[in-house]
């Protein structure tokens, strides 16, 4: 646990940057912090392992106020990941990852088998290992970064813009892993980011700040969604809150599922026909639902050039977004849901799922 209180940072000028910052965040949960540049964001997080000073209040680790710890002892019980990795250049990957641990006492040797555990935790090829940070790409040294923080076993990690130096796919591919090694290390954690879509997906509490580093909410993104406690908080979640909501709430049921005929890529236009009297009909690539295929085309067989790939496929388990996205990007508008494998376990009508939206909307009233 994590706690500000009355935290307050001003400078010589008179800028005052923290204002007053009162908050709890929950021991083994993400905290995350978020608001336009310039409130205090990165500020509030630097007071954490007193790369900054507070010029008033007290912020404790588990009770314990930080203002009386020895800094050194303190970075190292909180590990610290920052936008571009921040790696050290001269050293190989794996000295990069083992170096906190190094240094806090442990044997060269463990901290080395340690670190390559730690590759594989963060989805990293082994023989990456003797690289240096510059032979990777930007998404790698994230990974490295998130590996290095980890390296000490932390109980609280601090995370400032982790993901935000990649492009949005990779980003994307980072924060689904991270989420994972989080279920497993359920490490305390702050992080700054100033995306809301990131602070929503990964926060189980989020802190939004306004200008003047003075905290305008602090709830979980359901309840930010919601209700949110004044105008600021409300632009600043965005227009689309009535969509976002969706993404709270998992889609529907296995057995609400109507069966969805699928055909393999490279069958015949009478094969289809065959299979299926609808107009479109689901077209699968070695069991993997890929796209729909047009059977009032005039084509001899199926090929990835006369099927439509724009469609979006629903995860099993995954949330009402999700189905929601599949069945407007689908031609016949049906979402379809998939399993681990993308092998199609069946589909529902438009309709149905805008009905799962209402009766979601009716709830929250
Ligand atoms: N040493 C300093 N002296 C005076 N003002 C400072 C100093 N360091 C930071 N600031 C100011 O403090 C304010 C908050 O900075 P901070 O980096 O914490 O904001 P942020 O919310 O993280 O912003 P961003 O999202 O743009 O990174 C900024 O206006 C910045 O100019």
């Amino acid at each position: 646990m994590i706690t500000f209180n009355n935290v307050t940072k001003h400078y010589d000028d008179g800028t005052v940057v923290v204002d007053g910052l009162n908050f709890v965040a929950p021991g083994g949960k993400i905290t995350v912090l978020v608001g336009p540049s310039g409130c205090g964001k990165t500020t509030s997080l630097r007071m954490i392992n007193r790369l900054v000073e507070p010029s008033s209040g007290t912020i404790l680790l588990n009770g314990e106020s930080t203002a009386q710890m020895d800094v050194v002892q303190l970075r190292r019980r909180i590990g610290y990941v920052i936008q571009n990795a921040g790696l050290f250049p001269h050293k190989t990957i794996i000295d990069n990852i083992a170096t906190t641990a190094i240094l806090n006492g442990a044997a060269k040797s463990k901290a080395r088998a340690r670190a390559a555990e730690l590759l594989e935790v963060v989805g990293l090829a082994p023989q990456l290992a003797k690289r240096y940070p510059w032979q990777l790409s930007g998404g790698q040294q994230q990974r490295v970064g998130v590996a290095r923080a980890l390296a000490a076993d932390p109980e609280f990690m601090l995370m400032d813009e982790p993901f935000s130096a990649v492009d949005p796919v990779v980003r994307e591919q980072l924060q689904e892993e991270f989420l994972r090694i989080q279920k497993e290390v359920s490490k305390t954690i702050i992080m700054v980011t100033h995306d809301i879509d990131e602070a929503m997906k990964l926060g189980d509490c989020v802190a939004v700040l306004k200008p003047g580093g003075k905290l305008a909410q602090l709830a979980t993104p359901g309840e930010l969604l919601n209700a949110p406690q004044s105008e600021f908080v409300a632009d600043f979640i965005g227009r689309d809150r009535g969509y976002r909501k969706l993404s709270f709430h998992t889609s529907a049921p296995l057995t609400a599922l109507q069966a969805e005929p699928a055909i393999e890529m490279g069958a015949t236009l009478a094969q289809a026909r065959g299979i299926s009297a609808q107009r479109w009909l689901l077209v699968t690539q070695q069991g993997k639902a890929c796209g729909w295929f047009d059977t009032h085309q005039q084509v001899t067989v199926i090929a990835p050039e006369n099927v439509n790939l724009g469609a979006t496929f629903s995860p099993q388990g995954g949330t009402l977004r999700q189905l929601l996205d599949s069945a407007l990007s689908s031609p016949c508008h049906r979402a379809v849901v998939v399993d681990e494998q993308l092998a199609p376990l069946g589909s529902l009508a438009l309709e149905n799922v805008l009905d799962a939206c209402k009766s979601l909307t009716q709830e929250a009233l």
